[in-house]
């Protein structure tokens, strides 16, 4: 069974990921970060992204994480800060815990193109 059919598909994945962009919109840590941000654009290139990522059937049209990261000076405490209101999203939208945890682990590889290297 393929990861995209865990996350219920299409819009088991829309429904993660509006609930990310609103816990990441409460999420002091790093909501100041996203201020500039276009949240309805992200929405959908994340969707786009976590369905390629999870080997569902899309294609993803946005820019690669070097280059879209890459001025933002995203810290590690703010990648794993995102990471945790990931969680939350999945949570409250019942994905069990080795679903989330798979795909956590497919986003992981992504952190050394998105944050700075701190010395
Ligand atoms: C696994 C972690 C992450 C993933 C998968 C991810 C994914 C994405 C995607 C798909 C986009 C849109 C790309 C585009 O505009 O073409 C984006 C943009 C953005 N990301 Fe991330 N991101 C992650 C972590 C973070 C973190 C930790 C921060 C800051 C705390 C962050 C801040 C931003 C901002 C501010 C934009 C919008 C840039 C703009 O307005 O042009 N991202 N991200």
């Amino acid at each position: 069974d393929n990861l995209y059919q865990a996350l219920g598909g299409s819009p088991g994945i829309a429904r993660v990921v509006d609930q990310l962009i609103v816990e990441i919109q409460q999420d002091a840590r790093i909501s100041p970060q996203f201020k500039e941000t276009n949240m309805k654009r992200l929405a959908e290139l994340l969707k786009e992204q976590l369905c390629v990522v999870s080997d569902g059937p899309c294609q993803y049209s946005g820019d690669d994480m070097l280059t879209v990261h890459a001025q933002l000076g995203i810290k590690s405490a703010a990648f794993n800060a995102l990471v945790e209101d990931l969680q939350a999203a999945m949570h409250k939208n019942q994905i069990p815990f080795p679903t989330q945890n798979r795909l956590l682990a497919r986003l992981a590889v992504m952190k050394k193109d998105i944050v700075v290297s701190a010395p």
